[in-house]
């Protein structure tokens, strides 16, 4: 069998070479078969070809022999990096015993780094390209490029979002953030069950929404939802094909083609809307629109910055409830937080929201400690990025192994978190381990890097003022308006509670059973 495959090889590759003008090295106007109905005979059967090419014949690594190379079939390591990409990372690590492995993922080698310099050199490193890194092996923005919209260069994205979520634009968006998480807490009501997963990801949306566009924009619930699922659609399109074969022509290209299209849309009008206001604001779109950014690149900046929070932000906010909803002592002392700090800043005979208005952002910021320790160790427990980088430097001799030109470098961020040399009980959730009580980790600090979740070294997060007030405007106003149980679908105490997806490269969503909040309204 393999021997007649390999006999098939070059013509199996000819055919390819043929028909797909994106993997064929030279134009060949005359043979490109340009009708609809034979591409759709024949980009099944070449799928077919490539899928049997790949999986028996596609070169395992450069050096089977070697324990640095892992060598099994690339469409197969493909696969798992896609489907399986936690597991895979930390089971090989397991197997070989190394700190180091190279793998083959189709066409790109990826080599896979642990421990403390493995984690010191992936984040240090000025040779490891970030960009490049993500743009073809991680999770998929929605980019107008490819809806054929031409936008300005935008290389240092970090610096403008810095820039975009100084301290002054945050404080005056802050109000507003506050008003969003009351008027959605109000509709919730009493004695109601709701899924934090639907309900508060869809409120962090919104102030996401706040954060990155403009008012008008943020006050339309309609076209906020729509935003929102457009993401949703886009995400979900995501497949093995989409991700390896991005130029082929099938549903997924097209569903995320029409859901960035429909975003382009949606945006647009709001871009216009805000050219056109003679009362300037402070909003993203506006602050860009004075920067002289043309209305692409200001739509392509802001799904950038909403793809860029809008999965983490919200899942960092609902797994903090979910933790806090099962750590009765600790929900407690950030209730007491919330109620101290309001104390302290605010007149209790004002409404809610103009008591929470009155905390400055730098209270927010520093004055509560337990609700710090809470998000850090739901981040430690919950979040399980695959930071990936591409060498773009030239060989790299690391140790008795080298990392190629053009390989991609990829590091877990569970080799750190959940590592029991670092963190004891790594899988038991514990924000003491950060505090200064006696039984923090004493392991922390002896440590390079051990908490990655805001990024580290060359790459810190340039969102996390942002996405961090967020979760905790949102976790201040719900521990302040409700008293919440966490329920199951027969109104019971779970039996076991939702766990993160660490395969899912999207984010850390849930997986087991749904779970509930049963609320009882405080005030
Ligand atoms: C809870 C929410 C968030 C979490 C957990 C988070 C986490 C991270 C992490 C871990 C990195 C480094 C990744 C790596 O080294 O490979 C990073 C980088 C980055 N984040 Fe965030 N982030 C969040 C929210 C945001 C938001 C709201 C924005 C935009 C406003 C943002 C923009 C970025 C950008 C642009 C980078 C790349 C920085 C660079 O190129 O140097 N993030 N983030």
């Amino acid at each position: 069998m393999k021997q007649s495959l390999v006999f098939l090889q070059p013509l199996m590759l000819r055919l390819i070479v043929l028909i797909y003008p994106s993997v064929r090295p030279e134009p060949r106007p005359s043979l490109l078969l340009t009708s609809m109905s034979a591409n759709m005979i024949l980009l099944p059967v070449t799928g077919c070809f490539i899928f049997v090419f790949w999986l028996f014949l596609g070169r395992s690594t450069r050096n089977p022999t070697s324990n640095f190379d892992i060598s099994r079939s690339p469409m197969v390591l493909a696969w798992l990096f896609f489907t399986k990409r936690y597991d895979f990372i930390s089971d090989t690590f397991k197997r070989t015993g190394q700190k180091m492995f190279r793998f083959r993922v189709l066409q790109y080698n990826v080599v896979a780094l642990a421990g403390e310099e493995g984690r010191k050199l992936i984040f240090s490193e000025k040779n490891f390209n970030f960009r490049e890194g993500y743009r073809i092996l991680g999770a998929q923005a929605p980019r107008l490029q490819d809806i054929n919209i031409k936008t300005e260069d935008n290389t240092n994205f970090a610096k403008l979002i810095l820039n975009l979520f100084r301290k002054e634009r945050v404080v005056n968006v802050t109000p507003y953030l506050l008003e969003d998480a009351e008027r959605r807490m109000d509709q919730w009501g009493n004695d109601v069950k709701i899924n934090p997963f639907e309900e508060m990801h869809s409120l962090v949306f919104q102030m996401t929404i706040r954060m990155a566009t403009c008012r008008e924009l943020a006050d339309n619930l309609e076209a906020t939802a729509r935003l929102s699922e457009l993401f949703l659609l886009h995400e979900q399109a995501l497949s093995p094909i989409s991700f390896f074969l991005p130029w082929f022509p099938g549903r997924a290209k097209q569903t995320k083609q029409k859901a960035t299209t429909a975003m382009f849309e949606l945006l647009s009008r709001y871009v216009d809307l805000r050219r056109k206001s003679s009362v300037k604001s402070s909003d993203v779109i506006d602050t860009l629109i004075a920067d002289g950014y043309d209305d692409s690149t200001i739509i392509d900046i802001t799904l950038g910055i909403i793809f860029a929070g809008v999965f983490n932000t919200g899942m960092v906010a609902c797994w903090t409830l979910i933790h806090l909803g099962d750590k009765f002592k600790w929900k407690a002392k950030v209730a007491e937080e919330v109620a101290a700090l309001l104390l302290n800043y605010a007149s209790e005979s004002d409404p809610t929201q103009r008591r929470f208005s009155a905390v400055p952002l730098d209270a927010w910021e520093e004055e509560m400690p337990n609700l710090d320790f809470v998000i850090k160790e739901t981040m430690r427990f919950n979040l399980a990025v695959i930071a990936l980088r591409r060498n773009l430097g030239g060989d790299m001799v690391v140790g008795e192994n080298t990392i190629r030109d053009g390989d991609f470098v990829a590091y877990s961020f569970g080799d750190a978190h959940l590592n029991d040399q670092i963190y004891s009980d790594p899988f038991s959730f514990d924000p003491a381990r950060f505090s200064d009580e006696e039984h923090q980790d004493k392991s922390i600090s002896k440590v390079s890097l051990p908490f990655l979740g805001w990024g580290a070294g060359r790459h810190p997060c340039p969102g996390m003022r942002a996405a961090k007030l967020e979760i905790k405007l949102a976790v201040a106003m719900f521990l302040s308006k409700f008293d919440y149980d966490i329920v199951d679908a027969s109104g019971k105490y779970p039996k076991r509670l939702p766990r993160p997806d660490r395969n899912n490269i999207q984010g850390a969503k849930p997986i087991g059973d749904p779970c509930y909040f049963k609320l009882q309204k405080k005030i």
